[in-house]
């Protein structure tokens, strides 16, 4: 039955295009990654790594707080201490109130062992709470340390990392997964270290009421121990099968109910074709569950049975024993005691085991990542740019990870300072590539980029940021208010140092009447998901894109189609404001050629290269892509014109 979705989800013959009323076929989660290892290893096998995990799990603890470490598994042994006790102060009660004589005297003479017995039961069960409080203290550190390591590295490595597909994968899959492991390490050791702990103490216990018991309640004990790891293992192999039909629902269920795709799903009446998908997988996944539910029950039975047969078994024993007269009638009745308590420590123990080995392969992702990182941190030279005359572009190329063309082939000109460039050409012939690279955002796979002369390697990679604004083409929106939509541009600007307000740079883009409008003028929050949130059309988000690189007022502007989505006004109004001024260089990306006749030189770009460039009255009397292009474009808006619009 299960192979039932694979087979509405596998793609069709290679030649063929796929049935087109069939979702693809998913991959599995990145988080997925160790998942199968796991299931695939032996328990003894997850048993011999132990040492090395527990160690990792207590440096971690350790590092993040010596306090709550030494707490929580010193308070845990002290419990296991007074378990030993306990069960010894038990035997002591049982033995005289077993003896024999009048009861009022047997229960007085039990009494200063009964005291022992309910004192030592009150601490262990203070100890333990002390021990759980301790321990559930370590989780926020650990996260709180674990997680800011995380995002202080994905912060700092190059864009270039990004384009890198392993180092991607690598960065989701300790995201989702890696990251949330490390308090949950920490969290299964000391669980093991309880539950070893308690096996410990009840051992002590009935090593010193009755040696000869020892064995019998070791033995009792296994059956129990390989239940749990089967049905641990169990589940984790169904819910392996499956993962891959789960996340096919959760993709459905997510295009099915959410705002975003709402619009989309019932302008293309896509509602027949969801549901009947969801109902498929749904069908299969309800039939695979039930399936689970009745073999799970049927190992608990057999689990339960060989448990109790094992117990039945130790009782035989204990009752041979007391028969005999080996063991005295009060050390066989804490005996049963101890059984059940080594019981669920071992129960703790193996499950705690079990995690552990799985978490802390997902943990060392975590590990790895962060050293991949750290490799990937921009190093750059420590000269420092401040202001700058001219940006030399010389040769330079950019080949992306794993692609065959270069998107910037061998390309050299010089940004000037009080100069307007444009970069145009057709989609993907590399000019925000290009734009990247002499923002610094790219460092060239050839060729060099000097600013006032020196490689810009050699530059200081923070103060060589500063002197840059770039308004990107696939901007975020990002969850703010509008104020601070803007003023994220240079959160950091000193109040000595001058440049627009947050207002004049909105008003520069057009943006500060919108933003008045709005229910709570710059204070309001761009984002429906957050209470009182307010949605911005595509325009307004571009207006303040726009705002905020006139407010970062850097010597280099870099405007990456920064008037796409504006309607004829705000574009006029922004273009006012990216003209020329003396203190600043413009790098002007844009399909709208009409907007590029005034640049000082207009650069144009076919398939990497640089193939033409001149002032635009050069280039159309020059012929070539660049007349090309713009009278192609230029026909559309001269009024009468048969081929305005095609018929
Ligand atoms: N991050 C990336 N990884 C791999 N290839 C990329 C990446 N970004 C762009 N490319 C490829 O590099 C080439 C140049 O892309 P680029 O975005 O620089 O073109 P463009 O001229 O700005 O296009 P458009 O006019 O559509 O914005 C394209 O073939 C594109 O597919």
């Amino acid at each position: 039955m299960e192979s039932m979705a694979r087979q509405r989800t596998a793609p069709q013959d290679d030649d063929q295009p796929g049935d087109p009323s069939v979702l693809p076929e998913l991959e599995d989660a990145v988080w997925m990654h160790h998942a199968r290892e796991f299931a695939h290893t032996s328990f003894w096998a997850v048993a011999r790594r132990l040492p090395r995990l527990v160690h990792e799990a207590v440096a971690l603890a350790w590092a993040t707080s010596r306090r709550d470490t030494v707490a929580s598994i010193g308070l845990n042994v002290a419990a296991g201490v007074m378990t030993t006790f306990g069960l010894l102060a038990t035997t002591s009660v049982l033995r005289e109130l077993f003896a024999a004589g009048p009861t009022p005297d047997r229960v007085r003479s039990a009494a200063p062992a009964l005291i022992v017995a309910a004192a030592a039961v009150s601490a262990r069960g203070g100890l333990t709470i002390a021990a759980g409080w301790a321990q559930a203290r370590l989780t926020p550190q650990i996260n709180y340390q674990v997680e800011l390591r995380l995002f202080e590295a994905t912060t700092a490595v190059d864009l270039a990392a990004f384009d890198d597909a392993g180092f991607a994968e690598e960065m989701d899959r300790v995201r989702d997964r890696g990251m949330g492991e490390a308090a949950y390490i920490v969290d299964h050791t000391v669980n093991l270290v309880t539950g070893v702990v308690g096996m410990l103490a009840t051992a002590v216990a009935v090593t010193v009421i009755q040696p000869l018991l020892l064995p019998f309640l070791l033995l009792a004990a296994v059956p129990q121990a390989v239940t749990a790891v089967r049905m641990a293992r169990r589940e984790y192999l169904a819910m392996l099968a499956r993962i891959t039909r789960q996340r096919r629902m959760w993709m459905l269920a997510h295009l099915m109910a959410n705002r975003r795709t709402a619009a989309e799903v019932r302008a293309y009446q896509m509602r027949g074709f969801l549901l009947a998908e969801y109902r498929a997988v749904m069908a299969v996944e309800t039939r695979a569950q039930l399936r689970l539910v009745r073999s799970q029950t049927g190992t608990r039975v057999v689990g339960a049975s060989v448990a109790g047969l094992a117990t039945f078994g130790v009782y035989a024993v204990l009752g041979g024993l007391l028969l005999n007269g080996m063991v005295a009638l009060a050390a066989a009745a804490t005996a049963m005691l101890a059984l059940q308590s080594a019981r669920t420590s071992l129960g703790v123990a193996v499950v705690a085991t079990n995690s552990l080995y799985e978490d802390a392969l997902y943990y060392q992702d975590y590990r790895d990542f962060l050293d991949r990182a750290h490799t990937r941190v921009p190093i750059g030279g420590d000269r420092v740019a401040d202001g700058v005359d001219a940006i030399e572009v010389d040769e330079v190329s950019l080949r992306y990870p794993d692609t065959d063309a270069p998107a910037v082939d061998r390309v050299s000109l010089t940004v000037r300072r009080g100069e307007v460039i444009a970069l145009v050409g057709e989609n993907g012939s590399g000019k925000t590539t290009l734009a990247k690279l002499i923002a610094g955002l790219y460092r060239p796979t050839g060729g060099v980029i000097r600013w006032d002369g020196v490689d810009a390697a050699e530059l200081d990679p923070r103060a060589l940021g500063a002197q840059v604004a770039v308004m990107t083409q696939d901007w975020w929106r990002f969850p703010f208010t509008a104020g601070q939509n803007i003023r994220v541009g240079r959160h950091d600007r000193p109040s000595d140092r001058p440049g627009p307000s947050v207002q004049e740079a909105a008003a520069s883009a057009a943006a500060h009447d919108m933003i008045v409008g709005l229910p709570h003028g710059y204070d309001t929050l761009l984002d429906r998901e957050f209470k009182n949130g307010h949605e911005l059309s595509g325009g307004q988000w571009q207006r303040l894109v726009a705002a905020r690189g006139l407010y970062r007022d850097a010597a280099l502007l870099i405007c990456d189609e920064p008037s796409a989505a504006l309607d004829a006004r705000a574009e006029h109004a922004l273009f006012q404001h990216l003209r020329r001024r003396p203190d600043r260089a413009v790098v002007l990306i844009t399909h709208r050629l009409a907007n590029v006749r005034h640049a000082d030189r207009i650069f144009v770009m076919d398939r990497g290269r640089l193939v033409q460039h001149g002032s635009h009255d050069e280039l159309m009397a020059a012929g070539g892509l660049y007349r090309e292009l713009f009278e192609l474009q230029a026909s559309g808006y001269l009024a009468g014109t048969d081929d305005a619009l095609p018929r």
